[in-house]
């Protein structure tokens, strides 16, 4: 295998907290990789080590070649990042916004030009180029960061949740982007979104409290817990109550309520008939079988629901 990112246990401690706990991994070259995790789970500490905007406490990390503690320049030269925040240049119009990044990166006109040209086709802001990005959607201004980040050629691009706040077309708009660049690049990427993940990524890694808890493509993660059994039941009322009910029950692995429906994933199939046994009283409107989903993996392995940003 062809590695674009080594870590080597990477630790990060703040004061007493380990916010990243020994982390080695490593990421093939031109493929889409996922991070993900809860809330604190040490994905932005991770993407910060490794477009050297922090130092870890310990270990290492090499990105095409270059180590993050001896060669940080040499890094940021073959990386691309689009940051969890959108860090545009307000005064500057989208195309100055990208010349800037060109120069800062040591471009001449000659090369930067054309490529700017290319990334404003790609992203759909050709006629918008001479705009200011105040005046663009949130879904444009990303794009606009998105194509900032890939002027100077990057070798490997990072995103930190690329979509959060993007209504669900700008999202797919987004997607089909990262979709064109795979092969091109390595794609490190970090998501809350269980469907962003499921689409774009060949290999997802589920982290939390610092640490690997799954690794996988989105299929075997999902073929991980087939032992599982995901099941949805509505009630015709009472949904609050029969949650706390359930929640005490040790077959059931884990609950997600949205009104009067409850999906539940029980830890087998010798489970079914004690959960029949202890719903027998209910007013049932519906129960069925579902197919594990990647979201239904996370809170089997965390605990935990995915942010809903
Ligand atoms: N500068 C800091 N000082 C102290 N603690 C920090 C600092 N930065 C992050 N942390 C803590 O480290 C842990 C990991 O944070 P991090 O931002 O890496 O998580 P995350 O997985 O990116 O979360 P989110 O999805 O909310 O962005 C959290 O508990 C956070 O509170």
């Amino acid at each position: 295998m062809s590695s674009a990112i080594t870590l080597r246990e990477i630790t990060k401690v703040y004061g007493t907290f380990t916010a990243v706990d020994r982390f080695s991994l490593e990421v093939e070259r031109g493929t889409v990789f996922g991070l993900l995790g809860p809330n604190g789970a040490g994905k932005t500490t991770l993407i910060k080590i490794l477009t050297t905007l922090m130092r870890p406490t310990s270990g290492d990390a090499v990105v095409e070649g270059h180590s993050i503690l001896t060669a940080a320049k040499k890094v940021r030269e073959v990386i691309g990042v689009v940051p969890q925040e959108n860090n545009l240049d307000r005064y500057l119009t989208a195309r100055e916004n990208l010349v800037l990044h060109g120069k800062l990166h040591g471009m001449s006109a000659a090369r930067y030009n054309p490529r700017i040209d290319e990334l404003l086709e790609m992203t759909g802001l050709t006629s918008r180029q001479h705009d200011f990005p105040d005046t663009f959607s949130g879904g444009m201004q990303r794009r606009l960061v998105v194509a900032r980040s890939l002027v100077h050629n990057p070798l490997v691009l990072f995103l930190d949740e690329p979509t959060t706040g993007l209504d669900p077309q700008s999202r797919r708009a987004l997607w089909d982007y990262i979709r064109q660049l795979r092969h091109s690049m390595t794609v490190f990427l970090t998501t809350h979104y269980m469907d962003e993940a499921d689409t774009l990524c060949d290999r997802i890694v589920i982290m939390d409290n610092g640490v690997s808890l799954a690794d996988g493509s989105a299929a075997a993660l999902k073929e991980a817990l087939s032992h599982a059994h995901v099941y949805e039941v509505e009630l015709c009322g009472d949904g609050a109550a029969y949650q706390k009910i359930l929640e005490e029950q040790p077959f059931i692995t884990s609950i997600e309520r949205s009104e009067n429906c409850l999906r539940l994933t029980l830890n087998g199939e010798k489970s079914l008939k004690p959960l029949m046994d202890v719903i027998a009283g209910a007013d049932l409107k519906r129960i069925s079988l579902k197919e594990p989903s990647l979201e239904d993996v996370f809170i089997a392995l965390t605990g935990k629901k995915v942010r809903n940003a």
